[in-house]
């Protein structure tokens, strides 16, 4: 009989034995030294709690909102691409999963399934990842199509100018999918004599003059409400919130673009500080178990998103894999608050949490 995960690191096991290695790289690994990769983890791990006792916990709640939204906790699926590479259902089962917990889902610019039939799956709230290609003309067709289907804010990713460096990829000649939702709006020639097949896409479409001016032109061509993803510093912090994006998402991509970014846990508190209240601001990056979603929402995110661990869960059960690993951190979080003495999202503080002088434990 198959096991059955108890946690999140035990999906990543089972995941790593079904998939081939090529599809298994590409979603464990981070850019070159994956320096960041080790550390997006084990910054959390250094942050202890200090919990309350004798708070009754006898009801808890997790339930929270973004954006006017209602979720069952402040727990969401990251934007992944080419999900197929994990199972034949794709985000297909992965928006029946999201729906399932209550929770809302960030498709993929570069979804297996297009937009269209990832909001025709089931009812739900959900966000669309934007990538802008070069030649707007296939973002504001791809944007308009989002708002049409239904989609509830576009996330703009912010920090793919050009695609990082994954060794693994190079090494084993990644071939990725053509993306399904420019279908007909431009053809790219994917061929390489080697190397990276994504990286090879990556470079004939990305657009790397995109800058600050160009949110006025996404707020210009959409309704939706814009989150920026990628701030690692209060100065973009800043920058974001004076050209008027929604929300903000602290993120190093998963440690996949620039390596050598601080883990993700251990900016949150900068960015928190220079947004002031003003917009809400999610993280994510190295979230594994219900205790990291409390110390990130200590150091006062509003909600975290999960990447990695949505894919193992697809990739070792599909649908159901899915729903068990977002349900497993919603368990877990639940947990958390009641050993902590916090009954609500709003009773975990600041003082919950020890965070150490934050230097990465290789530098010192
Ligand atoms: C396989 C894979 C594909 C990803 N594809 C995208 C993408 O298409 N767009 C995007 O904005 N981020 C993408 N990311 C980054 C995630 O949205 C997220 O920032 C990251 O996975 C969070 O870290 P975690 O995997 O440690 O939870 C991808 C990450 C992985 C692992
Ligand atoms: C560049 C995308 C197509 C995929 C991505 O964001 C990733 O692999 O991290």
């Amino acid at each position: 009989m198959e096991e059955d995960p108890v946690n999140l690191r035990e999906f990543q096991e089972l995941a790593k034995r079904k998939l081939p290695k090529m599809s298994y790289d590409y979603i464990s690994g981070g850019a070159e030294d994956q320096f960041t990769l080790r550390e997006n983890v084990e910054a959390f791990q250094r942050i202890m709690l200090r919990p309350r006792i004798l708070v009754d916990v006898s009801k808890i709640d997790t339930s929270s909102t973004l954006l006017g939204h209602k979720m069952s906790s402040p727990i969401l699926v990251a934007p992944t691409g080419s999900q197929q590479l994990a199972h034949p259902d794709g985000e297909l089962a992965t928006a029946r999963a999201a729906a399932a917990c209550n929770t809302i889902q960030v498709l993929s610019f570069a979804s297996d399934y297009t937009l269209e039939e990832v909001a025709s799956s089931c009812d739900a709230v959900r966000f669309f990842q934007l990538y802008v290609f070069k030649g707007r003309d296939v973002a504001a067709a791809v944007v308009q199509r989002a708002e049409r289907n239904g989609y509830k804010a576009i996330v703009l990713t912010a920090d793919t100018p050009r695609l990082g460096r994954r060794e693994a990829d190079i090494k084993n000649k990644l071939i990725i999918p053509m993306n399904r939702n420019v279908e007909g709006l431009m053809s790219v020639d994917i061929h390489t004599t080697g190397g990276s097949g994504l990286e090879a896409f990556a470079s004939k479409t990305l657009d790397p003059s995109l800058s600050w001016k160009d949110i006025e032109w996404l707020k210009s061509i959409t309704r939706l409400p814009i989150i920026v993803k990628g701030v690692l510093t209060a100065e973009d912090a800043i920058k974001a919130v004076e050209v008027g994006v929604s929300g903000i998402i602290v993120s190093n991509h998963g440690a996949r673009q620039l390596d050598y970014t601080p883990a993700t846990i251990t900016v949150l508190e900068e960015v928190v500080k220079a947004v002031s209240g003003s917009v809400p601001v999610l993280l994510d990056g190295g979230v594994r178990r219900g205790t990291d979603v409390f110390k990130a929402l200590a150091l006062g995110a509003k909600a975290v998103m999960i990447g990695r661990p949505v894919v193992y869960g697809l990739a070792a059960k599909g649908e159901d894999g899915v729903k068990r690993v977002i349900t497993m951190l919603q368990k877990e979080l639940e947990l958390t608050m009641a050993l902590a003495g916090c009954p609500t999202l709003k009773d975990i503080t600041r003082n919950h949490v020890m965070v150490p002088h934050q230097k990465p434990r290789s530098l010192l």
